[in-house]
């Protein structure tokens, strides 16, 4: 997936939070957009994902030389962020079949897998409104990293993980990212050391 800014600007209100962003995000390489607290990172990342409208420029995606819509990119991309809450009455598996009727799941890999390689095999069927604030930081990004998706987008991809979990993360991401294109947007070495590319939002003030 290729996603290019032609002088993307978003505001809320009277305040703009970045302007003149021109950027080209290639096929299967590895982004992060930097900045400090406020600066507008998850703004950049939720304007990229459709989450939130732009108030200038244009964003095109192409996907295997073809445009997409911005409409459709939910089925091409998987984003895991503090704002997108799990349903909390389902369960873990619930979670993972509701999934699968948007998207599948990288080939070859079941549900039970999954848990079991994110270390949450014991809360198959335990409602998520019972998981600790780690454990549902590991299904959301098990949800987007195991989805079979071009495009993973990616908001503090560390939050409530303890040291085990960024490991965890990281040797994921290191495993399925590489060949994917990948936003995260952070202020955390330990979420982006594998991005080749860096963006800090404060260019764009
Ligand atoms: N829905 C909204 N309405 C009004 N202002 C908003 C809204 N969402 C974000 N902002 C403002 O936009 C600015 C950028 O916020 P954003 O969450 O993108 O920052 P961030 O760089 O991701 O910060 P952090 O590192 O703290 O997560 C902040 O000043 C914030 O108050």
């Amino acid at each position: 997936m290729t996603i290019s800014l032609n002088n993307v600007g978003k505001r809320f209100n009277y305040d703009w939070i970045f302007r003149g962003v021109s950027h080209m995000f290639e096929a299967k390489q590895q982004y992060a957009i930097l900045g400090h607290n406020g600066s507008g990172k998850s703004t950049l990342l939720q304007v990229v994902s459709g989450h939130h409208h732009h108030n200038e420029g244009n964003i095109t995606y192409t996907l295997n030389g073809a445009a997409l819509d911005q409409e459709n990119l939910y089925r091409h991309s998987a984003i895991a962020a503090p704002y997108l809450e799990l349903v909390e009455e389902f369960t873990l598996l619930e979670c993972f079949d509701f999934h699968q009727t948007f998207k599948s799941l990288l080939p070859g890999y079941k549900p039970r897998e999954i848990m079991e390689v994110v270390g949450l095999e014991k809360a198959v069927n335990k409602q998520v409104r019972y998981f600790s604030s780690g454990m549902k930081q590991r299904a959301k990004l098990a949800l987007a990293i195991f989805s079979d998706v071009p495009l993973l987008l990616l908001d503090e991809p560390c939050t409530n993980l303890d040291a085990e979990g960024i490991a965890l993360y990281q040797r994921l991401i290191g495993q399925y990212g590489m060949d994917r294109t990948v936003i995260v947007s952070s202020n955390d070495p330990q979420e982006y050391s594998f991005c080749q590319h860096l963006l800090k939002i404060t260019d764009y003030k």
